[in-house]
């Protein structure tokens, strides 16, 4: 929190235990909107105990030979730089990270006679240019892929560095390189994505990428103008493809993963999905003047949570040349040199898709159906009257389109609740509509999946799935009822893109979001209403 929480209104999230938090549910103040993470960092964590918790146990990875990466994001002047480079007396996580890498290279040395040695690149990302900030004079520098998919920057420097003070050194003076600027929500806002990369000398070795992003931005608050105003519109579209980014990981059906569509997701390929351990910190501010920002950032860190990588050894010794595509094959810390049969490689294909289903439906539960396991004994999260006369236009009362939000996974795409409308409705009708969905999960074909409410290409497979494995569905839960209202009233999937409208604009601001969502809503009443649909 600022020092002057100008109208004391209190917190508007707050966390609950060491993994979970919860906000006010916009859409009805009464409520929160429960979220459940790794781990959950309150005011009072010093910068020790998130790497020690967070970022220390992945680091033994990347000499193993696999890639990592840790990222800081979230809205303009929540405390990414703090966290990722803080200060001299409050070390954050890059100069902790560097120091433990020279600790494991140094103990592989003692242990396996490594002759051990580690360079570093530093760039920044600042308007799509890629700057390298070790060599300041230099210009845009191309992205380029190698023919095992590693990502290269030709002309980027790589200096060697014996020890942490010879890093210092280099990293200290190279950080003022870094553009940065005052805005009315940061004095020093960082207006680049600044990307450290660590890479011990050795042949089976990772790299390490320590990724200080660039805030999201409501430029209505910042009072950004000019070239404030372009910065800001490289720094949301970057951050907006690194959303589309992980939906599509996330889907694992999309044909193509858009990390080409900004030079921020295309340099990161490598450590982002697929076969690296990748750390997201998500940093919020908890007043309520930040409330959509921190709504939007705890979706993104959400869904992202759901990615599920498979790391791969970066090997240099010569593996045999299989037919076929092997880049999903997980290789620990033992490589793979052998030839494998067709039917093994088919049967772990499968095998990968049913651990994949499994932990996607599991997210999916956790998130849908149960309440995460904790205990809330604290006094419910309220809103503060406010003393201010002007409303805070952040504090909108918006009427439910979509009812309440409790319940929703944090993508908030599903499950929505309409209170008072089940009542409105002839039980039998309800009764026949739920009949109708359960027979269409229990026997319909994608297609007729893919034609229920909220029920697209994603989860009309994990629902093929589901019954494959467990059976049928023996019952559509209350919670569903808004659908099924829906459902009824005309069978076509005009909800469905709600979500990805609302997670996609909301970097735009909110006001338009609503414009888009509402207009949407109101076609589709009256497609739906006049039966042409
Ligand atoms: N946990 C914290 N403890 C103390 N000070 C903090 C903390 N988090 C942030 N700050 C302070 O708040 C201010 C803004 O933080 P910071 O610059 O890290 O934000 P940011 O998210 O990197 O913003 P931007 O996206 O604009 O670069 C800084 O002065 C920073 O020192």
């Amino acid at each position: 929190m600022s020092k002057q929480d100008e109208k004391s209104e209190g917190p508007c999230v707050r966390g609950l235990d060491s993994q979970n938090l919860e906000i006010i549910n916009w859409r009805n103040a009464t409520e929160t909107v429960k979220y459940h993470f790794d781990v959950f960092h309150g005011e009072q964590t010093t910068q020790q105990e998130v790497f020690l918790s967070s970022v220390k146990p992945i680091l033994p990875h990347i000499l193993k030979g696999q890639n990592a990466s840790v990222f800081a994001y979230g809205p303009t002047g929540a405390g990414k730089t703090h966290t990722m480079l803080g200060s001299s007396d409050q070390p954050g996580v890059i100069p902790r990270a560097v120091r433990e890498v020279f600790n494991l290279v140094k103990a592989k040395d003692e242990d396996d006679g490594w002759d051990y040695s580690i360079g570093m690149s530093y760039l920044e990302i600042y308007n799509e240019k890629v700057l390298d900030l070790l060599s300041p004079s230099s210009q845009d520098l191309p992205i380029r892929e190698d023919k095992d998919k590693n990502i290269l920057i030709p002309g980027l420097t790589h200096t060697t560095i014996s020890s942490f003070a010879d890093f210092d050194k280099h990293f200290v003076p190279a950080s003022l390189n870094r553009t940065t600027a005052s805005t009315k929500l940061n004095q020093r806002s960082s207006r680049s994505h600044a990307i450290l990369l660590i890479k011990p000398h050795r042949q089976q070795t990772g790299k390490l990428y320590l990724v200080d992003l660039a805030g999201s931005e409501d430029n209505r608050r910042t009072g950004n103008q000019g070239i404030r105003l372009k910065e800001s519109g490289a720094i949301n579209l970057s951050l907006f493809t690194l959303s589309k980014v992980v939906d599509s990981l996330n889907s694992g059906t999309a044909i193509r993963v858009p990390y080409r569509d900004s030079k921020l997701t295309r340099l990161l390929q490598d450590s982002l999905g697929g076969s690296a351990h990748s750390v997201m910190i998500t940093n919020i501010a908890p007043e309520y003047k930040y409330y959509f920002d921190t709504f939007s950032a705890l979706n993104f860190a959400a869904k992202s949570k759901l990615i599920v990588n498979k790391p791969f050894t970066r090997e240099t010794v010569a593996v045999p040349v299989l037919p076929g595509d092997f880049s999903s094959w997980i290789f620990d810390s033992q490589p793979c040199h052998s030839l494998f049969p067709q039917e093994l490689k088919e049967k772990q294909k499968e095998l990968e898709s049913k651990a994949l289903l499994f932990s996607r439906l599991a997210g999916e539960k956790s998130s849908t159906v149960q309440e995460p396991a904790f205990k809330n004994n604290t006094a419910p999260l309220q809103r503060k009257q406010s003393n201010a006369t002007k409303p805070n236009k952040q504090q909108a009362v918006v009427q439910p389109l979509q009812g309440q939000l409790e319940g929703t996974p944090p993508d908030g795409k599903e499950n929505i609740k309409e209170n008072g409308w089940e009542s409105q409705l002839d039980t039998s009708v309800l009764e026949q509509s739920r009949k109708k969905i359960l027979q269409i999960l229990n026997t319909g074909s994608l297609k007729e999946l893919k034609g229920l409410q909220q029920i697209g290409d994603k989860k009309a497979k994990l629902i093929l799935g589901w019954r494959e494995i467990h059976g049928h569905f023996t019952k559509v839960d209350r919670e569903n009822v808004s659908y099924l209202l829906f459902y009824h009233v005309t069978p076509q999937p005009y909800f469905v893109f709600s979500g990805s409208l609302t997670s996609g604009f909301s970097l735009w601001g909110e006001d338009f979001n609503f414009l888009v969502l509402t207009l949407c809503m109101i076609c589709c009443f009256a497609v739906g209403r006049s039966g042409e649909s």
